[in-house]
């Protein structure tokens, strides 16, 4: 630890990491997806939460006070509980907090800049020179602040990042995390072979440097509870036969999580195939190094064949679908229908900046979209991702590829609360509601309540953004506060 960082998290001794949670109870309408394709409502809702961020009890269509119930069910008085209501707000409801799981921090200024490229080249151009210079720590401090600010504006309670290959700039990373309060995996981004002299670290200091991030990571935050370390092979062309099998043994003696990118770009796929001619495919190479496990993140996963496709399941490996990404540097539709139908784990990555947007709501709009394109070209309607299913990978299916699902990505009772409170009709907003179009709960008859708001959430998914997020909440503390 350098005494830079030890500065900027103790100066900061508000991190947010270390505020007491309230108790709270949250009353209001409540949205989730808890299986594919389905979508629940719950009007009239409260949700009471303990000073450990857990739901300890969900009352739905509740008529008695919200506050009697809470200090009824905690054994504490009244005033020691916080009471959300937003019961007079009929367009605002709760809705679990998004999950990226794909994301490059230090790309972040980035965004929107990728010219005609594709993979190859836009890594050479664009990606490698920005990288490079967050060795610099003021650099990196501006760059990472403002990147976990924006996600969680945005509605992202949990991110799973990659950082660059500087050790010190990854810890500042993990720090920014915690001190804005995000739920994070940080990887120190390793790359020993293939990659320009001015960036790339040799296989010595690659695997110091990740022992060093992952000793840090967990000596700030020992319960793992907000920010855990995540092993990150960059891709196997950045990484020698040696590093790979190192940071496989380790993924496999100590059961860490694991990002890399897998079957991007033809041309990627063509160079791996040269590098690595030893193994099978490329998925192969992950394989073989045992790098592919339950915990792993595979971005991209266009172009599987059906062995790879068969390695993935075999091994329970969960996949990051990057639409935006694949869409903007043009490297294909993934066939999400066919990788869910075969069991695999599919979530969303916004990759910045082979995206250009930092909202998961955005993405979730392109993995509708992408999925129609598929469609044109195959003809098979059955490839058409809806509404409900995008906002599942948005939330739930992140969960499970990061191996969450007991912590976060529907609201239940045992969960964490991390949730977005969203409001339709704040000024300023892009969605324009009708009175005809208002849900007026005092009408809406039992069970109804997803009929009523359906339209109201695709209303949300195809024209809202940050300016519709009113609340974020990680672990039950409020991280953005808008009005
Ligand atoms: N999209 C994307 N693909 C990659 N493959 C290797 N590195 C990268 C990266 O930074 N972004
Ligand atoms: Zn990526």
């Amino acid at each position: 630890m350098t005494a830079d960082n030890e500065a900027y998290f103790t100066s900061t001794l508000q991190a947010r990491c270390l505020d007491p949670i309230p108790y709270a109870v949250y009353f209001g309408t409540f949205a989730h997806t808890p299986e594919l394709g389905s979508l629940e409502v719950h009007p009239r809702t409260a949700v009471g939460v303990d000073d450990k961020g857990v739901i300890r009890f969900i009352a739905k269509e509740c008529t008695e006070n919200p506050l009697d119930l809470a200090a009824d069910f905690f054994g504490i008085s009244r005033e020691r509980i916080k009471l959300v209501d937003m019961t007079g707000f009929e367009t605002r409801f709760f809705f679990p907090g998004f999950i990226d799981t794909h994301i490059h921090a230090p790309q972040y200024p980035n965004n929107g800049i990728f010219g005609e490229s594709t993979l190859l080249d836009w890594l050479n151009i664009y990606t490698f020179p920005l990288e490079s210079s967050l060795k610099d720590l003021a650099v990196a401090k501006e760059v990472y602040s403002r990147v976990v600010q924006k996600t969680l504006e945005y509605g992202t309670t949990t991110a799973a990042y990659y950082a660059t290959i500087h050790t010190e700039a990854s810890k500042l990373l993990a720090d920014t995390a915690l001190r804005m309060g995000q739920r994070a995996l940080v990887g120190k981004t390793c790359m020993n072979a293939n990659s320009p002299n001015y960036y790339r670290e040799t296989l010595e200091e690659s695997k110091r440097g990740t022992l060093d991030v992952i000793r840090y990571i967990e000596h700030r935050d020992p319960s793992g509870d907000l920010v855990k370390p995540i092993l990150t092979p960059r891709f196997a062309a950045s990484c020698t036969e040696e590093l790979l099998s190192w940071l496989g043994e380790l993924r496999k003696v100590k059961g860490y999580h694991c990002q890399t990118h897998l079957s991007e770009n033809e041309n990627e796929i063509k160079w791996m195939a040269e590098l690595f001619p030893q193994y099978a495919n490329y998925t192969d190479i992950y394989y073989q190094n045992d790098l592919l496990g339950p915990r792993t993140v595979l971005a991209h996963c266009i172009h599987l064949t059906d062995d790879e496709k068969d390695l993935l399941v075999e091994t329970k490996s969960g996949v990051s679908h990057c639409p935006t990404s694949n869409s903007s540097i043009t490297s294909g539709e993934a066939r999400v229908r066919w990788l869910l139908n075969s069991g695999i784990n599919v979530s969303l990555g916004t990759d910045c900046s082979g995206g250009f947007s930092p909202s998961i709501l955005e993405v979730a709009r392109h993995a509708l979209l992408v999925s129609h394109h598929l469609v044109m070209s195959t003809h098979n309607d059955k490839e058409k991702l809806s509404v409900k299913e995008v906002l599942y990978l948005a939330t739930v299916g992140g969960s499970k590829v990061l191996d969450m699902e007991d912590k976060v990505g529907t609201f239940a009772v045992g969960k964490k609360f991390d949730a977005q409170l969203i409001d339709l009709c704040v000024r300023g907003s892009n969605i324009d509601i009708f009175d005809f179009q208002r849900p007026k709960w005092g009408f809406v008859e039992r069970g109804q309540s997803e009929k009523r708001f359906g339209n109201l959430i695709c209303k949300w998914l195809f024209n809202g953004d940050d300016r519709n997020v009113c609340r974020v909440y990680v672990n039950g503390r409020p991280v953005v506060y808008r009005e």
